[in-house]
Protein backbone atom coordinates (compact mmCIF):
# COMPACT_ATOMS: atom_id res chain seq x y z
CA UNK A 1 0.00 0.00 0.00
CA UNK A 2 2.80 2.53 1.32
CA UNK A 3 4.25 4.35 -1.90
CA UNK A 4 7.46 6.71 -2.53
CA UNK A 5 6.24 9.81 -1.75
CA UNK A 6 7.45 12.66 -4.03
CA UNK A 7 7.34 16.17 -2.93
CA UNK A 8 6.75 18.13 -6.23
CA UNK A 9 3.44 16.24 -6.45
CA UNK A 10 2.70 17.01 -2.80
CA UNK A 11 3.05 20.77 -3.09
CA UNK A 12 1.08 20.51 -6.45
CA UNK A 13 -1.82 18.93 -4.90
CA UNK A 14 -1.75 21.16 -2.34
CA UNK A 15 -1.77 24.11 -4.75
CA UNK A 16 -4.60 22.75 -6.58
CA UNK A 17 -6.69 22.85 -3.27
CA UNK A 18 -5.94 26.43 -3.58
CA UNK A 19 -7.02 27.25 -6.86
CA UNK A 20 -10.36 25.34 -6.44
CA UNK A 21 -11.29 27.86 -3.43
CA UNK A 22 -9.53 30.91 -5.45
CA UNK A 23 -12.39 29.75 -8.30
CA UNK A 24 -15.25 29.54 -5.77
CA UNK A 25 -14.31 32.73 -3.63
CA UNK A 26 -13.75 34.70 -7.15
CA UNK A 27 -10.87 35.98 -5.17
CA UNK A 28 -8.87 39.19 -6.09
CA UNK A 29 -5.83 38.62 -8.76
CA UNK A 30 -3.35 40.40 -6.00
CA UNK A 31 -4.00 37.83 -3.72
CA UNK A 32 -3.68 34.87 -6.14
CA UNK A 33 -0.47 35.70 -6.75
CA UNK A 34 0.89 36.41 -3.53
CA UNK A 35 -0.44 33.21 -2.36
CA UNK A 36 0.71 30.90 -4.72
CA UNK A 37 4.10 31.20 -3.61
CA UNK A 38 6.08 31.07 -0.44
CA UNK A 39 7.66 34.39 0.74
CA UNK A 40 10.51 33.53 2.14
CA UNK A 41 12.57 30.03 1.66
CA UNK A 42 15.77 29.59 3.40
CA UNK A 43 18.26 26.92 3.04
CA UNK A 44 20.92 26.39 5.41
CA UNK A 45 23.60 23.68 6.17
CA UNK A 46 24.05 22.73 9.81
CA UNK A 47 27.62 21.07 10.97
CA UNK A 48 27.49 19.00 13.22
CA UNK A 49 30.79 17.55 15.44
CA UNK A 50 29.95 14.02 16.00
CA UNK A 51 30.95 11.85 19.43
CA UNK A 52 33.56 10.07 17.04
CA UNK A 53 35.09 13.64 16.13
CA UNK A 54 33.90 13.80 12.39
CA UNK A 55 32.23 16.99 10.92
CA UNK A 56 28.69 16.31 9.02
CA UNK A 57 26.53 18.77 7.04
CA UNK A 58 23.00 18.18 7.31
CA UNK A 59 20.62 20.29 4.89
CA UNK A 60 18.00 22.43 6.03
CA UNK A 61 15.26 24.55 5.32
CA UNK A 62 12.89 27.21 6.93
CA UNK A 63 10.05 28.18 4.93
CA UNK A 64 7.49 31.54 5.51
CA UNK A 65 4.62 30.70 3.23
CA UNK A 66 2.87 34.31 4.07
CA UNK A 67 2.64 36.55 6.70
CA UNK A 68 0.09 38.84 5.92
CA UNK A 69 -2.11 37.53 9.46
CA UNK A 70 0.84 37.83 11.75
CA UNK A 71 4.91 36.16 12.16
CA UNK A 72 5.04 33.12 10.44
CA UNK A 73 4.32 29.84 12.63
CA UNK A 74 5.17 26.27 12.83
CA UNK A 75 6.92 23.17 13.67
CA UNK A 76 10.49 21.83 12.81
CA UNK A 77 10.55 18.02 11.47
CA UNK A 78 13.56 16.12 11.63
CA UNK A 79 13.16 13.01 9.12
CA UNK A 80 15.14 11.59 6.37
CA UNK A 81 13.25 12.31 4.01
CA UNK A 82 12.61 15.97 4.38
CA UNK A 83 13.56 18.65 1.61
CA UNK A 84 12.59 22.04 0.32
CA UNK A 85 9.14 20.85 -1.21
CA UNK A 86 8.00 19.11 1.34
CA UNK A 87 8.76 22.00 4.20
CA UNK A 88 6.65 24.61 1.71
CA UNK A 89 3.63 22.77 1.46
CA UNK A 90 3.64 22.06 5.04
CA UNK A 91 4.33 25.75 5.48
CA UNK A 92 1.10 26.56 3.59
CA UNK A 93 -0.63 24.19 5.38
CA UNK A 94 0.50 26.46 8.39
CA UNK A 95 -0.72 29.28 6.59
CA UNK A 96 -4.32 28.39 5.94
CA UNK A 97 -4.85 26.27 9.63
CA UNK A 98 -3.67 29.38 11.29
CA UNK A 99 -5.98 31.72 9.43
CA UNK A 100 -8.95 28.59 9.62
CA UNK A 101 -9.13 29.13 13.11
CA UNK A 102 -7.93 32.97 13.54
CA UNK A 103 -5.07 33.22 15.30
CA UNK A 104 -2.80 35.94 14.23
CA UNK A 105 -0.16 34.29 12.41
CA UNK A 106 1.33 33.30 9.11
CA UNK A 107 2.02 29.85 8.30
CA UNK A 108 5.95 28.27 8.41
CA UNK A 109 7.93 25.15 9.11
CA UNK A 110 11.23 24.23 9.40
CA UNK A 111 12.95 20.55 8.54
CA UNK A 112 16.44 18.62 8.82
CA UNK A 113 17.14 16.45 6.59
CA UNK A 114 18.72 13.61 8.92
CA UNK A 115 17.84 10.11 10.62
CA UNK A 116 17.03 11.59 14.66
CA UNK A 117 17.88 7.57 15.07
CA UNK A 118 20.97 7.18 14.14
CA UNK A 119 22.14 10.39 16.54
CA UNK A 120 23.00 10.33 20.23
CA UNK A 121 21.61 12.71 22.62
CA UNK A 122 24.25 14.98 22.42
CA UNK A 123 24.89 14.57 18.61
CA UNK A 124 21.38 15.49 18.38
CA UNK A 125 21.32 18.70 20.87
CA UNK A 126 23.97 20.00 18.60
CA UNK A 127 22.45 19.72 15.38
CA UNK A 128 19.28 21.50 16.97
CA UNK A 129 21.41 24.01 17.87
CA UNK A 130 23.36 24.79 15.05
CA UNK A 131 19.68 25.11 13.30
CA UNK A 132 18.70 27.71 15.47
CA UNK A 133 22.24 29.39 14.51
CA UNK A 134 21.21 28.81 11.31
CA UNK A 135 17.85 30.22 10.91
CA UNK A 136 18.46 32.79 14.19
CA UNK A 137 18.11 35.95 11.31
CA UNK A 138 14.99 35.26 10.25
CA UNK A 139 13.22 34.34 13.15
CA UNK A 140 12.19 35.54 16.58
CA UNK A 141 8.77 36.33 18.11
CA UNK A 142 7.66 39.04 16.02
CA UNK A 143 8.67 37.55 12.50
CA UNK A 144 8.77 33.84 12.82
CA UNK A 145 8.09 31.07 15.89
CA UNK A 146 9.12 27.36 15.47
CA UNK A 147 7.99 24.65 17.29
CA UNK A 148 7.88 20.57 17.37
CA UNK A 149 7.07 18.60 14.66
CA UNK A 150 7.61 15.09 13.52
CA UNK A 151 10.59 13.65 15.51
CA UNK A 152 10.95 16.74 17.78
CA UNK A 153 9.79 17.53 21.07
CA UNK A 154 9.97 20.08 24.21
CA UNK A 155 12.82 18.65 24.96
CA UNK A 156 14.58 19.49 21.93
CA UNK A 157 12.84 23.00 21.80
CA UNK A 158 14.29 23.16 25.07
CA UNK A 159 17.67 23.18 23.74
CA UNK A 160 16.74 25.97 20.92
CA UNK A 161 15.15 28.46 23.42
CA UNK A 162 18.05 27.97 24.90
CA UNK A 163 20.58 28.41 21.98
CA UNK A 164 18.33 31.40 20.82
CA UNK A 165 18.53 33.28 24.02
CA UNK A 166 22.26 32.86 23.77
CA UNK A 167 22.31 34.56 20.41
CA UNK A 168 20.26 37.30 21.40
CA UNK A 169 21.88 37.87 24.69
CA UNK A 170 18.59 37.73 26.83
CA UNK A 171 15.51 35.90 27.52
CA UNK A 172 13.33 35.59 24.39
CA UNK A 173 10.67 32.25 25.48
CA UNK A 174 8.43 33.80 22.75
CA UNK A 175 10.79 33.09 20.43
CA UNK A 176 10.01 29.16 20.32
CA UNK A 177 6.83 26.96 21.61
CA UNK A 178 6.24 23.89 22.60
CA UNK A 179 9.01 24.11 25.25
CA UNK A 180 8.88 22.26 28.77
CA UNK A 181 7.24 24.42 31.41
CA UNK A 182 10.46 24.85 33.58
CA UNK A 183 11.59 27.31 30.20
CA UNK A 184 8.43 28.68 29.83
CA UNK A 185 6.96 26.23 28.46
CA UNK A 186 2.65 26.22 28.46
CA UNK A 187 0.81 23.57 30.53
CA UNK A 188 -1.40 21.04 27.95
CA UNK A 189 0.74 21.69 24.67
CA UNK A 190 2.21 18.14 24.30
CA UNK A 191 -1.31 16.67 24.78
CA UNK A 192 -2.92 19.48 22.33
CA UNK A 193 -2.94 18.24 18.92
CA UNK A 194 -4.66 15.30 20.19
CA UNK A 195 -6.91 16.89 22.42
CA UNK A 196 -8.37 19.23 19.84
CA UNK A 197 -8.74 16.24 17.45
CA UNK A 198 -10.48 14.74 19.67
CA UNK A 199 -12.71 17.96 20.22
CA UNK A 200 -13.04 18.16 15.96
CA UNK A 201 -14.09 14.36 16.26
CA UNK A 202 -16.54 14.40 18.99
CA UNK A 203 -18.43 17.85 17.14
CA UNK A 204 -19.08 15.58 13.83
CA UNK A 205 -19.98 12.53 16.22
CA UNK A 206 -22.59 14.55 17.77
CA UNK A 207 -23.77 16.15 14.35
CA UNK A 208 -24.25 12.49 13.04
CA UNK A 209 -26.14 11.81 16.53
CA UNK A 210 -22.98 8.92 16.69
CA UNK A 211 -22.26 8.23 20.42
CA UNK A 212 -18.73 7.19 21.25
CA UNK A 213 -19.38 3.84 22.66
CA UNK A 214 -20.88 2.70 19.39
CA UNK A 215 -17.93 3.96 17.25
CA UNK A 216 -14.77 2.70 16.43
CA UNK A 217 -11.11 3.94 15.49
CA UNK A 218 -8.42 2.76 13.75
CA UNK A 219 -5.41 4.93 14.88
CA UNK A 220 -2.48 5.00 12.15
CA UNK A 221 0.96 6.62 13.89
CA UNK A 222 1.19 5.99 17.72
CA UNK A 223 3.70 8.85 18.10
CA UNK A 224 2.94 12.09 20.29
CA UNK A 225 -0.13 13.54 18.54
CA UNK A 226 -1.91 9.90 18.23
CA UNK A 227 -1.26 9.01 22.34
CA UNK A 228 -2.66 11.48 23.30
CA UNK A 229 -5.79 11.37 20.79
CA UNK A 230 -5.81 7.91 21.76
CA UNK A 231 -5.31 7.80 25.54
CA UNK A 232 -8.38 11.01 25.79
CA UNK A 233 -10.66 9.03 23.07
CA UNK A 234 -10.31 5.97 25.32
CA UNK A 235 -11.55 7.94 28.13
CA UNK A 236 -14.29 9.22 26.37
CA UNK A 237 -15.47 5.82 25.44
CA UNK A 238 -14.53 5.50 21.69
CA UNK A 239 -13.33 1.72 20.85
CA UNK A 240 -9.92 1.42 19.32
CA UNK A 241 -9.73 -1.64 17.60
CA UNK A 242 -6.27 -1.00 15.67
CA UNK A 243 -3.09 0.97 16.54
CA UNK A 244 0.13 1.17 14.05
CA UNK A 245 3.65 2.89 13.85
CA UNK A 246 6.00 2.92 11.42
CA UNK A 247 7.23 -1.09 12.29
CA UNK A 248 3.60 -2.76 12.32
CA UNK A 249 0.29 -2.65 13.43
CA UNK A 250 -2.04 -4.53 16.55
CA UNK A 251 -5.40 -5.81 16.46
CA UNK A 252 -8.09 -6.29 18.91
CA UNK A 253 -11.59 -6.48 18.64
CA UNK A 254 -12.96 -5.78 21.91
CA UNK A 255 -10.54 -2.99 22.45
CA UNK A 256 -7.07 -1.67 22.56
CA UNK A 257 -6.34 0.65 26.02
CA UNK A 258 -3.45 3.52 24.86
CA UNK A 259 -1.93 3.68 28.12
CA UNK A 260 -0.22 0.07 28.78
CA UNK A 261 0.62 0.15 25.27
CA UNK A 262 2.71 3.17 25.21
CA UNK A 263 4.29 2.49 28.03
CA UNK A 264 5.77 -0.87 26.78
CA UNK A 265 6.56 1.01 23.65
CA UNK A 266 8.63 3.69 25.97
CA UNK A 267 10.72 0.73 27.07
CA UNK A 268 11.83 0.27 23.32
CA UNK A 269 9.45 -2.34 22.25
CA UNK A 270 7.99 -2.59 19.55
CA UNK A 271 3.88 -2.22 18.89
CA UNK A 272 3.91 -4.99 16.39
CA UNK A 273 5.47 -6.92 19.60
CA UNK A 274 3.07 -5.79 22.20
CA UNK A 275 0.13 -8.48 22.10
CA UNK A 276 0.18 -10.28 25.01
CA UNK A 277 -1.27 -10.75 28.64
CA UNK A 278 0.87 -11.21 31.78
CA UNK A 279 0.47 -10.67 35.34
CA UNK A 280 2.21 -7.61 34.76
CA UNK A 281 0.44 -5.84 31.54
CA UNK A 282 -2.23 -6.97 29.81
CA UNK A 283 -2.72 -5.12 26.22
CA UNK A 284 -5.87 -7.63 25.70
CA UNK A 285 -6.30 -11.11 25.18
CA UNK A 286 -7.23 -11.36 21.60
CA UNK A 287 -4.93 -8.98 20.68
CA UNK A 288 -3.18 -9.87 17.26
CA UNK A 289 -0.67 -8.40 14.81
CA UNK A 290 -1.22 -6.78 11.67
CA UNK A 291 0.57 -5.68 8.98
CA UNK A 292 1.40 -1.93 9.09
CA UNK A 293 -0.74 -0.71 6.16
CA UNK A 294 -3.30 -3.22 6.73
CA UNK A 295 -4.44 -1.05 9.17
CA UNK A 296 -5.60 1.66 6.50
CA UNK A 297 -8.03 -0.81 5.55
CA UNK A 298 -10.18 -1.99 7.99
CA UNK A 299 -13.46 -2.12 8.25
CA UNK A 300 -14.18 0.77 11.05
CA UNK A 301 -16.07 3.59 11.73
CA UNK A 302 -13.43 6.05 11.63
CA UNK A 303 -9.66 5.83 9.86
CA UNK A 304 -7.22 7.98 11.84
CA UNK A 305 -4.04 9.15 10.30
CA UNK A 306 -1.73 10.37 12.44
CA UNK A 307 1.89 9.50 10.79
CA UNK A 308 2.79 11.59 6.90
CA UNK A 309 1.51 12.65 3.93
CA UNK A 310 0.40 11.07 1.26
CA UNK A 311 -1.30 7.83 3.09
CA UNK A 312 -4.30 7.22 1.20
CA UNK A 313 -4.07 8.06 -2.47
CA UNK A 314 -5.85 7.16 -5.79
CA UNK A 315 -3.50 4.13 -5.64
CA UNK A 316 -5.12 2.70 -2.15
CA UNK A 317 -8.47 4.47 -1.66
CA UNK A 318 -10.40 1.64 -3.42
CA UNK A 319 -8.99 -0.84 -0.11
CA UNK A 320 -10.78 2.25 2.69
CA UNK A 321 -13.37 0.60 4.25
CA UNK A 322 -13.63 3.38 7.14
CA UNK A 323 -16.81 5.23 7.51
CA UNK A 324 -15.21 8.82 8.43
CA UNK A 325 -11.54 9.57 8.00
CA UNK A 326 -10.14 12.02 10.52
CA UNK A 327 -6.45 13.61 9.62
CA UNK A 328 -4.39 14.12 12.54
CA UNK A 329 -1.03 14.50 10.29
CA UNK A 330 -0.97 17.39 7.42
CA UNK A 331 -1.67 16.16 4.45
CA UNK A 332 -2.19 12.27 4.71
CA UNK A 333 -5.14 12.37 2.00
CA UNK A 334 -4.58 13.19 -1.58
CA UNK A 335 -7.24 14.95 -3.39
CA UNK A 336 -7.60 12.46 -5.79
CA UNK A 337 -7.71 10.10 -2.72
CA UNK A 338 -10.12 12.71 -1.22
CA UNK A 339 -12.35 12.87 -4.34
CA UNK A 340 -12.71 9.28 -4.78
CA UNK A 341 -13.61 8.90 -0.66
CA UNK A 342 -16.22 11.57 -1.30
CA UNK A 343 -17.87 9.50 -4.49
CA UNK A 344 -18.64 6.75 -2.07
CA UNK A 345 -20.26 9.75 0.68
CA UNK A 346 -16.74 9.11 3.15
CA UNK A 347 -16.67 12.63 4.77
CA UNK A 348 -12.81 13.54 5.96
CA UNK A 349 -12.49 16.00 9.05
CA UNK A 350 -9.46 17.67 7.38
CA UNK A 351 -5.87 18.55 8.93
CA UNK A 352 -6.25 22.28 8.53
CA UNK A 353 -8.87 21.93 11.05
CA UNK A 354 -8.37 18.74 13.12
CA UNK A 355 -4.72 19.20 13.77
CA UNK A 356 -4.87 22.55 14.88
CA UNK A 357 -5.02 21.85 18.87
CA UNK A 358 -1.00 22.26 18.71
CA UNK A 359 -0.86 25.74 17.21
CA UNK A 360 -3.55 27.07 19.17
CA UNK A 361 -2.07 26.14 22.42
CA UNK A 362 1.65 27.52 21.05
CA UNK A 363 -0.60 30.60 20.47
CA UNK A 364 -1.49 30.86 24.49
CA UNK A 365 2.27 29.69 25.41
CA UNK A 366 3.09 32.79 23.12
CA UNK A 367 0.49 35.05 24.65
CA UNK A 368 1.47 34.21 28.12
CA UNK A 369 5.49 34.32 27.35
CA UNK A 370 4.43 37.75 25.77
CA UNK A 371 2.29 39.01 29.11
CA UNK A 372 4.93 37.21 31.46
CA UNK A 373 1.35 34.96 32.73
CA UNK A 374 1.08 31.39 33.65
CA UNK A 375 -2.34 29.98 32.91
CA UNK A 376 -3.60 26.87 34.43
CA UNK A 377 -3.60 23.16 32.83
CA UNK A 378 -7.28 23.82 32.81
CA UNK A 379 -7.67 27.16 31.46
CA UNK A 380 -5.90 26.61 28.64
CA UNK A 381 -7.38 23.62 27.98
CA UNK A 382 -11.08 25.14 28.18
CA UNK A 383 -9.83 28.06 25.92
CA UNK A 384 -9.31 25.30 23.73
CA UNK A 385 -11.95 23.73 23.24
CA UNK A 386 -13.98 27.06 23.08
CA UNK A 387 -11.73 28.24 20.11
CA UNK A 388 -12.90 24.89 18.43
CA UNK A 389 -16.05 25.00 19.09
CA UNK A 390 -16.15 28.15 17.71
CA UNK A 391 -14.36 28.21 14.93
CA UNK A 392 -14.98 24.04 14.30
CA UNK A 393 -18.71 24.54 13.60
CA UNK A 394 -18.75 27.38 11.51
CA UNK A 395 -16.33 24.99 9.12
CA UNK A 396 -19.08 22.19 9.52
CA UNK A 397 -22.02 24.55 9.47
CA UNK A 398 -21.06 25.96 6.40
CA UNK A 399 -19.90 22.76 4.57
CA UNK A 400 -23.64 21.96 5.55
CA UNK A 401 -24.92 24.98 4.19
CA UNK A 402 -23.25 25.11 1.14
CA UNK A 403 -22.91 21.20 0.15
CA UNK A 404 -19.06 21.14 -0.24
CA UNK A 405 -16.60 18.95 1.85
CA UNK A 406 -15.50 19.79 5.43
CA UNK A 407 -12.05 20.43 3.60
CA UNK A 408 -13.24 23.11 1.13
CA UNK A 409 -15.69 24.96 3.69
CA UNK A 410 -12.33 25.15 6.38
CA UNK A 411 -9.91 26.37 3.39
CA UNK A 412 -12.69 28.85 2.51
CA UNK A 413 -12.68 30.06 6.18
CA UNK A 414 -8.98 30.76 6.11
CA UNK A 415 -8.39 31.82 2.74
CA UNK A 416 -11.07 34.32 3.31
CA UNK A 417 -9.57 35.77 5.97
CA UNK A 418 -6.17 35.76 4.58
CA UNK A 419 -7.43 37.74 1.35
CA UNK A 420 -8.94 40.01 3.47
CA UNK A 421 -5.84 41.05 5.15
CA UNK A 422 -3.48 40.62 1.89
CA UNK A 423 -5.99 43.50 0.37
CA UNK A 424 -6.16 45.56 3.87
CA UNK A 425 -2.36 45.72 3.77
CA UNK A 426 -2.80 47.63 0.62
CA UNK A 427 -0.27 47.98 -2.56
CA UNK A 428 -2.67 46.16 -4.18
CA UNK A 429 -4.65 47.57 -7.38
CA UNK A 430 -8.43 48.57 -6.39
CA UNK A 431 -8.56 47.24 -3.17
CA UNK A 432 -10.81 48.38 -0.90
N1 LIG B 1 3.22 17.34 17.18
C1 LIG B 1 2.32 18.26 16.91
O1 LIG B 1 2.01 19.13 17.74
C2 LIG B 1 1.62 18.25 15.60
C3 LIG B 1 1.81 17.24 14.69
N2 LIG B 1 1.08 17.24 13.53
C4 LIG B 1 1.28 16.19 12.55
O2 LIG B 1 0.92 14.93 13.11
C5 LIG B 1 1.72 13.90 12.53
C6 LIG B 1 2.45 13.14 13.62
O3 LIG B 1 3.24 14.06 14.37
P1 LIG B 1 3.86 13.66 15.79
O4 LIG B 1 2.92 12.79 16.52
O5 LIG B 1 4.32 14.92 16.40
O6 LIG B 1 5.13 12.84 15.32
P2 LIG B 1 5.86 11.63 16.05
O7 LIG B 1 7.21 11.56 15.45
O8 LIG B 1 5.74 11.73 17.53
O9 LIG B 1 4.98 10.36 15.59
C7 LIG B 1 4.86 9.91 14.29
C8 LIG B 1 4.50 8.43 14.36
O10 LIG B 1 4.16 7.98 13.07
C9 LIG B 1 4.71 6.67 12.89
N3 LIG B 1 4.79 6.38 11.46
C10 LIG B 1 5.62 6.90 10.52
N4 LIG B 1 5.33 6.35 9.31
C11 LIG B 1 4.30 5.49 9.51
C12 LIG B 1 3.55 4.63 8.65
N5 LIG B 1 3.78 4.58 7.34
N6 LIG B 1 2.56 3.88 9.21
C13 LIG B 1 2.29 3.93 10.52
N7 LIG B 1 2.96 4.74 11.38
C14 LIG B 1 3.95 5.51 10.88
C15 LIG B 1 6.04 6.74 13.61
O11 LIG B 1 6.53 5.46 13.94
C16 LIG B 1 5.62 7.54 14.86
O12 LIG B 1 5.12 6.64 15.83
C17 LIG B 1 2.65 14.61 11.53
O13 LIG B 1 2.05 14.63 10.26
C18 LIG B 1 2.71 16.04 12.07
O14 LIG B 1 3.03 16.99 11.08
C19 LIG B 1 0.15 18.19 13.26
C20 LIG B 1 -0.08 19.20 14.14
C21 LIG B 1 0.70 19.37 15.34
O1 LIG C 1 2.69 24.46 17.42
C1 LIG C 1 2.98 25.02 16.38
O2 LIG C 1 3.34 26.18 16.30
C2 LIG C 1 2.93 24.31 15.04
C3 LIG C 1 2.61 22.85 15.08
C4 LIG C 1 2.75 22.29 13.68
O3 LIG C 1 3.82 22.22 13.15
C5 LIG C 1 1.56 21.88 12.94
O4 LIG C 1 0.44 22.25 13.32
O5 LIG C 1 1.72 21.18 11.92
Amino acid sequence: MSRQMDHANLFDDARSRLEDVFQALDVHDDVIERLMQPSLALQVSVSVRMDDGRLRVFPGWRVQYDTTLGPAKGGIRFHPDVDQLEVTTLSFWMAVKCAVVDLPYGGGKGGVKVDPKQLSRLELERLARGYIRAIADVMGPRRDIPAPDVNTNATVMGWMADEYDHLVRGKEPAAITGKPPALGGSLGRVAATGRGALHVLDQWAKREQRKPEDTTLAIQGFGNAAYHFARLAHERGYRIVALSDSGGAIYSEEGLDPEPIMQQKTKNQRLHDLVYCDESVCIAEDAEHLDRDDLLTLDVDVLVLAALEDQIHEDNVDQVKAKALLEIANGPVTSKGEAALAERDIPVLPDVLANTGGVIVSYYEWVQNRTGERWSEETVNERLAERLEAQGRLVLERAEKEGISYRQAAYRQGIERIAHGILQRGNCQDSE
